[in-house]
């Protein structure tokens, strides 16, 4: 387990362009462990990207990125990722236990765990994110939620330092959210995990984030939620009027050039 409050994910300086286009820019980021990190900002404003960068997947073009101190190069095990919900068919004749098993040992050649001990710790992820139950049965005949707790058993299967959400609330009713957001908190708790989690909507979080990295046109914020998630801050973010309203605990983005249709009020992708 890593030691309390150490740096797990850094980056320094770091920038990302493709072409003429900077999603971001002198961006400094440091992620300690038992951390949640929520990245907000509308679309096609860098949040999975920012991903990829640190999965290995896509190169910084200009600072660092290193995880647990090391340069990131073609990924780590110590990083865990739970992609955008894509939801499996009937078809696929994997069951939840095939899916965390990857995660396991799907990277590895040859001989692996005994065929024993590899179902118990099979069977301890799955209890751990409360799938136990569904186990057995066909992805594709598990609802959105279910799979999505396989997905996260599957990420921590690495016995990760560092775990990557990218949106895993689209498309899960406010139960299934709610799962989601206590499994992920459970999870940096019981790991000691620090957690970059990517969301159209802090709302289901609230209750967990320590702190936001909002992205709006190549431009950044990071900080509390109530330094952040402010009228003031940001307007002078976006350069245009933004209102932050909070209503019965929740909070509703309104307005801000890119960020249109971009609304914190909204349960999922707007
Ligand atoms: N390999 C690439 N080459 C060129 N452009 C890219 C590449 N990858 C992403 N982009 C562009 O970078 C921008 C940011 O993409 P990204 O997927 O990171 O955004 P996002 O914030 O996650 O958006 P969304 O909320 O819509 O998922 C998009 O305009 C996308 O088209």
């Amino acid at each position: 387990m890593s030691a309390p409050g150490e740096v797990v994910l850094s980056l320094a300086d770091a920038g990302l362009r493709f072409g003429q286009r900077t999603l971001w820019d002198h961006l400094d980021l440091d992620v300690r462990a038992g951390e949640v990190v929520a990245v907000l900002g509308g679309n096609g404003t860098g949040k999975s990207s920012l991903l990829k960068v640190i999965l290995g997947q896509v190169r910084l073009t200009s600072g660092s990125v290193r995880v647990l101190g090391r340069p990131v190069d073609g990924g780590s095990r110590r990083v865990g990722y739970v992609p955008q919900q894509t939801l499996a068919t009937d078809a696929l004749p994997l069951r939840g236990r095939d899916l965390v098993g990857l995660g396991l040992d799907g990277d590895r050649w040859g001989i692996g765990l005994p065929s024993r001990r590899r179902r118990r710790v099979v069977d301890d992820l799955l209890a751990s994110v409360h799938a136990g139950g569904e186990a057995d049965r066909r992805l594709g005949l598990l609802s959105g939620g279910e799979q999505q707790r396989m997905r996260m058993a599957q990420a921590l299967a690495g016995d990760p330092r560092l775990l990557l959400c990218d949106e895993p609330l689209l498309s899960l009713d406010l139960a299934h959210q709610r799962v989601v957001c206590e499994l992920v908190d459970e999870s940096r708790r019981a790991r000691d995990l620090g957690v970059l989690f990517v969301t159209h909507d802090v709302n289901p979080l609230l209750g967990i984030v320590d702190r936001v990295l909002y992205l709006a046109g190549g431009r950044f914020r990071v900080g509390t939620p109530d330094e952040v998630l402010r009228s003031d801050v940001l307007t002078d973010l976006y350069g245009s009027p933004v209102e932050v309203v909070r209503a019965q605990g929740r909070l509703v983005v309104v307005g801000g050039g890119d960020a249109a249709g971009h609304d914190h009020g909204d349960e999922g992708r707007p």
